[in-house]
């Protein structure tokens, strides 16, 4: 297997009207301070230029990345049909950051780039061009043939990881999407991910309960009982360590943290919300059960704030620093089972 390290990561820019810009530049430029990998952004120029006014070395061929790195940000342009504003998002944007989305990924799987880190998008404006996944996750897993059930959102940050095991669906949905089938198909990809992405030998997953307090014993609700304890069961059998179901208002602080590795959560904002409540400067979403290491920051676009010179680079540099570590770990793995 070829090095991981001797090939840069791809960088989607993502939203041209977003933060995307603006957090890969000052990664750039604080390059060394944050430990960074070689990467290639892929995006339109402008979007570069109208946030930043640093170099940047327009490439054609990835591995022209690595030693352009040194003298400007590499770039492998996409030329939108019309230039973005920060903060005014349109059509043509959303194209644009779909189609460095599908670049990115096809560069990771050829095996040109050493993994994926996509830059935000907005879903509204994705959904409003056609885009019918229901995010980034869906659409890599798709154009690398995997199916979207078979891969999970995971946020990973220094003190907490959590992968929802639904995502982004209407709240009223959740309780119907819940099957025991889908929460251990989720518990084993995310096992899965830990051992193979994280180098974590025998993983430990709690899972949440739905209701408050976990259903109280059947009292505030069944699905504890009928659907999340044959999931967990079932992991236990094939000699997972789970645990759960856990009340979730009490899994989350530093002594519960302390006794998993990752938290199985019932919907979005279940392992959302504490992920970012600790470690909104440095989460980071990793897609687990793919064959490429595909990485993103944990925010959005942020079209409050963008083009103000206000937006934290630490997310998007944790996304950096995680894709370099994981496509690593991967490659020891592959080179120690040879
Ligand atoms: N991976 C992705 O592509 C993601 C995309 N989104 C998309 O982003 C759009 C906006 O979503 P929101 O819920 O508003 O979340 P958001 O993360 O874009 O913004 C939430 C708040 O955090 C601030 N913020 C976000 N990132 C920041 C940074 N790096 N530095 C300083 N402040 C920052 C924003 O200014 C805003 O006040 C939506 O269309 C959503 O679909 C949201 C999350 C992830
Ligand atoms: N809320 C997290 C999020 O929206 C990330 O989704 P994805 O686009 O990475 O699938």
């Amino acid at each position: 297997m070829r090095d991981p390290l001797s090939r840069p990561l791809a960088v989607s820019l993502g939203d041209p009207a977003g933060i995307g810009p603006e957090v890969v530049a000052k990664c750039w430029d604080n390059r060394d301070r944050f430990g960074l990998h070689p990467f290639v952004a892929i995006g339109d120029i402008r979007a570069l230029r109208a946030v930043w006014d640093g170099p940047i070395t327009t490439i054609d061929d990835p591995r022209e990345a690595e030693t352009a790195f040194d003298v400007g940000l590499p770039l492998l342009q996409i030329h939108s049909p019309q230039e973005d504003r920060p903060g005014h998002p349109s059509v043509a944007g959303a194209h644009c950051s779909l189609d460095a989305l599908e670049i990115a990924v096809g560069l990771a799987r050829s095996g040109s780039a050493a993994a994926v880190v996509t830059g935000p998008v907005s879903k509204e404006q994705l959904y409003s061009i056609g885009f019918n996944h229901p995010g980034q996750t869906e659409f890599v897993a798709e154009r690398c043939g995997i199916a979207a059930g078979n891969v999970v959102m995971m946020l990973a940050g220094e003190s907490l990881r959590t992968v929802p095991v639904t995502t982004h669906i209407p709240l009223r949905d959740v309780p119907d999407m819940l099957t025991a089938r889908l929460i251990e198909s989720r518990g084993r990809t995310t096992l899965r991910g830990l051992q193979r992405n994280f180098g974590i030998a025998e993983p430990r997953l709690a899972v949440t309960g739905l209701n408050p307090h976990a259903g109280e014993g059947g009292m505030l609700g069944r699905a504890e009982i009928e659907v999340i304890e044959p999931a967990i069961a079932a992991l236990r059998a094939d000699g997972w360590r789970v645990t759960g179901p856990h009340p979730a208002d009490t899994l989350f602080h530093e002594t519960a943290r302390a006794r998993y590795d990752a938290a199985l959560c019932m919907y979005h904002d279940q392992a959302l919300i504490p992920v970012k409540a600790l470690h909104f400067a440095d989460a980071v979403n990793i897609t687990l059960g793919l064959p490429i290491v595909r990485t993103a920051p944990d925010h959005g676009t942020a079209f409050d704030i963008a083009g103000q010179d206000r937006a934290d680079p630490r997310p998007m540099a944790s996304a950096l620093r995680l894709a370099a570590f994981c496509a690593t770990q991967r490659a020891a793995a592959a080179t120690a089972a040879a």
